[in-house]
């Protein structure tokens, strides 16, 4: 056939999600939740036969300790696997390691409104002494696979997420998925959201409230010009894949 099929998925639940709090570049790890979510992906795409050549992930370890439970239960444990910053959640800058309450009491309810709708508007940067700071300035998978000094955010809008999430995509997964390389990419909703973005060419406004569920695979057959031939498919059992997509759609309404 003339077309290419990609796997991606957002990561399971993680131990920061558990405490809703702000997490972005602070590398916290899946709860037993989100271990238990990867595997049950891993068993759907085991299911349906899906083989791949190379996998793609963040530097931060909810998504390669997703990926890694995935490929235990799917076999492949073998992959090549390729990291990289460009594939990270968004930085929440100075809102990183904050719950609902605690956003609240520092920012206001009028401003905390302005930032979930908003496509460009930053939140306050992480400076030096923030509480995480020296977490994620220090962490060695940051500084192994990590952003040039100059390109380490203190602070990411989605735009700016999606902008630097985008040249990834462009030029190291296009080209092999033009040599018809079968992929597969354990990322972030935020990461995530901005491949989707572009692949369904939505507007700014919509991709504000466009929501990921965690934890289930979906899949895009892209034409030979790149393009998907029909919009995003959700792979695995429809009853999970149900309960997952309005378990996120609750939060963003619970929000
Ligand atoms: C940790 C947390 C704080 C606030 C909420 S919320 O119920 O107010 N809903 C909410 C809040 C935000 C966001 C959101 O999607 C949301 O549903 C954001 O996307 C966001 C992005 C950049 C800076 C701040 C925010 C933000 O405050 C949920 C969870």
């Amino acid at each position: 056939s003339c077309s290419v099929d990609i796997i991606m998925i957002r990561h399971g639940e993680s131990e920061w999600n558990l405490k809703n709090l702000f997490c972005g570049w602070y590398d916290a790890d899946l709860s037993e939740n989100g271990i238990q979510e990867a595997k049950r992906a891993g068993e759907a795409l085991k299911k349906m036969g899906f083989k791949f050549d190379i996998a793609y992930t963040s530097v931060l370890k909810r998504a390669q300790n997703t990926l890694l439970n995935i490929l235990s239960v799917q076999g492949q444990t073998d992959l090549p696997i390729v990291k990289s910053w460009r594939l990270n959640e968004r930085h929440y800058g100075a809102l990183t390691g904050l719950d609902k309450i605690a956003t609240v009491e520092e920012y206001g309810e009028e401003q905390v409104a302005i930032w979930r709708r908003s496509y460009d508007v930053p939140p306050p940067p992480m400076d030096e002494n923030h509480k995480y700071y020296q977490a994620i300035i220090k962490n060695p998978a940051l500084i192994e696979n990590g952003p040039t000094p100059d390109e380490f955010p203190k602070t990411e809008s989605l735009k700016l997420t999606i902008d630097r999430t985008l040249p990834f995509w462009n030029e190291v997964v296009i080209p092999k998925l033009k040599a018809k390389t079968r992929i597969l990419i354990v990322a972030h909703g935020n990461s995530l959201r901005g491949i989707v973005k572009h692949l369904e060419k939505i507007s700014d406004e919509d991709i504000t409230t466009y929501n990921l569920p965690t934890g289930i695979p979906f899949k895009y057959s892209l034409d030979p010009n790149m393009k998907p031939t029909a919009p995003l498919e959700y792979l695995g059992d429809p009853e999970v894949v149900k309960a997952a997509i309005e378990k996120v759609a609750n939060q963003t309404k619970k929000k």
